[in-house]
């Protein structure tokens, strides 16, 4: 294997097939190679057959991380080449359009096109439309008519009804990312008035690809698709599971007390995700982890979407270890309180009216509308997190469908991860008012749905082995520094958080395009206010230590409490260039 190779889980890869076997533009083939890909994975080459040599529609439903992007991405791609080849002198028509739920996603795919062509010169010219927000340079690069263009549905639409002179009629390839989220995101109605801006099922093959679908697709599948072959390559080895899945019941309180020890003292090894249900536990979190001199990163939807992307590039190239997300389509709506039924059906995808079904398996393998006009939900849906060792559901998730989601942002494109969830105990619930959150009422319930949906995969969600003794030892260190996180502490650390990052995407703007080296000293994880917390709390005085992790704490890796289990030395995670394997200490 060249140096350049990615390393992918057997689980994923054809490896009966590779690129070449598809008689791929050698251009392609070699952008292909630069990027690692040795082998199709099977959503890859299922797709490219499918598409390329059948001529198919195709409605893809595959795990998390094993590809999706590229599924659609290389056939689009190989067509347009093949097509210049032959009609050299033919005018140049938008041939591609490419729908996704969020900015984050059209930045990525956009990315992911130029790394396909880098090979290619002008031939296959991708535009984000999101991105493009000047009308007169949109207007001058929707002239020249580029090949594909990437866009959210209400973008395209919004454009499409101002300029007269975009013809998407000779469309050849039309997708549907993450399709089952622009329906609960409320984009099936923009989705709608599309149809009429489209030659539908004449010349036209459409993509429709999710993790997590159902029958409310069927609405999308009968107006879009021409007789699809329905691809299910959900189900992978059982015997060689790269996720690995653990949860800790507990109560809204010691949520805090357990990340706080988990992060402190390095249990977990690697870049880790967290995962909470609204802004302000986001912000409330954040401070937290500050009094104890931890830093991380925000992300939500509340930031400027320049700062946002430019948090994800970072976090990707490891300048961060920490990031907090914030998953607002799980925050609770107390007179609904039905999140979690109306997200969860996922179990299956009516195939009936389909000219082909597809169930290739390496092992033999009520529609929750939310108005896409209040809120931009869920930025982390799809999104490439690169090389996350750790997803802390550290507020667990109120359907089933979105951990599905949340804990394929490890584990991706066949490396290894590890997913913890905190559920809260429903006897705790409501206990400790300023800890307490509205979803996790329903946490357990939750985490059932959550366990049997994982079971029906093929998976395991075990219990976190932890000595809740020692964690006693921290409680009283956290007392203080919880008390001083008030209501209007969190407030005006989201408020300076927000002006804080509208001066920086300003900076992004300006300074996107000339110095982008100038970017690296932009930091998304500064603390947020000087609230009152002794600086003590930032040590870890050496009898709180569990007995491996008492040399230094700087060295600690994973530190198991129990006494026997004998701890290897690594080094401290910022930037790691050494792979490591979080999980093997947990496979026990
Ligand atoms: N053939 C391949 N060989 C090696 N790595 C690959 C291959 N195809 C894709 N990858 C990598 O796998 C990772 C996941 O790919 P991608 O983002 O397309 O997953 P996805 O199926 O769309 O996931 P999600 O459902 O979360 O959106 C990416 O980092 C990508 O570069």
């Amino acid at each position: 294997m060249s140096d350049n190779k990615v390393a992918v889980s057997k689980d994923y890869v054809d490896d009966s097939v590779t690129f070449d076997s598809f008689n791929l533009d050698p251009r392609l083939l070699q952008a292909i190679n630069k990027l690692g890909f040795e082998h199709p994975t099977l959503i890859q080459s299922q797709s490219l057959r499918l598409s390329l040599q059948e001529k198919k529609d195709i409605i893809a439903k595959a795990s998390t991380g094993s590809g999706k992007t590229a599924a659609y991405c290389i056939p689009i791609l190989q067509s347009i080449l093949v097509d210049n080849e032959s009609n050299s002198n033919s005018t140049n028509e938008i041939q591609s359009v490419v729908l996704v739920p969020t900015k984050e996603l059209a930045q990525q795919v956009s990315s992911f096109f130029k790394e396909l062509t880098m090979y290619c010169g002008k031939i296959s010219r991708s535009v984000n439309l999101n991105e493009i927000v000047n009308d007169q340079l949109l207007s001058s690069i929707l002239n020249e008519k580029p090949e594909i263009l990437v866009s959210t549905p209400s973008r395209l639409l919004s454009i499409i009804e101002a300029n007269s002179n975009v013809n998407l009629m000779n469309l050849k390839y039309l997708v549907i990312d993450e399709v089952d989220l622009m329906i609960s995101y409320g984009y099936d109605e923009d989705l709608d008035k599309l149809t009429h801006y489209l030659n539908l099922k004449q010349h036209m093959q459409v993509f429709m690809m999710s993790a997590t679908l159902n029958e409310d697709i069927n609405g999308l599948k009968e107006k879009f698709c021409n007789k699809p072959a329905i691809l299910k390559l959900q189900d992978l080895d059982n015997q060689n599971r790269r996720l690995l899945q653990y949860y800790i019941k507990t109560n809204e309180y010691d949520k805090f007390l357990l990340i706080y020890v988990i992060l402190k003292l390095n249990l977990i090894r690697g870049k880790i995700l967290v995962f909470v249900n609204n802004l302000d536990r986001g912000y409330k979190l954040k401070l937290f982890l500050q009094n104890f001199g931890i830093r991380s990163c925000i992300l939500n939807s509340e930031l400027p979407i320049n700062s946002r992307l430019h948090i994800l590039e970072e976090f990707n190239k490891n300048v961060y270890n920490l990031l907090i997300a914030t998953d607002e389509s799980n925050e609770y709506d107390e007179e609904d309180g039905e999140n979690e039924e109306n997200n969860d059906n996922i179990e299956e995808l009516d195939t009936e009216s389909t000219s082909e079904t597809v169930n290739n398996t390496k092992a033999n393998a009520k529609k929750s509308k939310k108005n896409s006009s209040n809120k931009e939900y869920g930025v982390t849906r799809g999104v490439d997190f690169k090389n996350v060792a750790c997803v802390i559901n550290f507020d667990l998730p109120t359907s089933s469908k979105a951990y599905i989601h949340r804990v394929g942002r490890t584990a991706r494109g066949g490396k290894n991860g590890m997913a913890l969830s905190f559920v809260v105990m429903k006897n705790e619930w409501g206990k400790h008012k300023p800890s307490s959150l509205p979803s996790a009422r329903k946490d357990e319930r939750v985490f059932a749905k959550i366990e049997r949906t994982q079971t029906k995969l093929g998976y395991e969600v075990s219990p976190y082995q932890f000595d809740n003794k020692q964690l006693d030892n921290f409680r009283y260190r956290m007392d203080d520094s919880f008390r001083s996180i008030t209501q209007t502490a969190v407030r005006e650390a989201r408020l300076k958080e927000i002006k804080m990052e509208l001066m920086t995407s300003e900076k992004l703007k300006r300074h996107f395009e000339e110095n982008p080296q100038d970017l690296a000293t932009l930091r998304h994880d500064k603390a947020l206010s000087k609230i009152r917390a002794d600086v003590n709390l930032k040590r870890v005085p050496d009898y709180l230590l569990p007995p491996g992790a008492r040399q230094d704490v700087t060295k600690t890796g994973f530190v198991p409490f129990s006494k026997n289990k004998k701890r290897s030395q690594g080094k401290r995670r910022t930037g790691v260039k050494k792979k490591v394997d979080v999980l093997k200490r947990h496979r026990k």
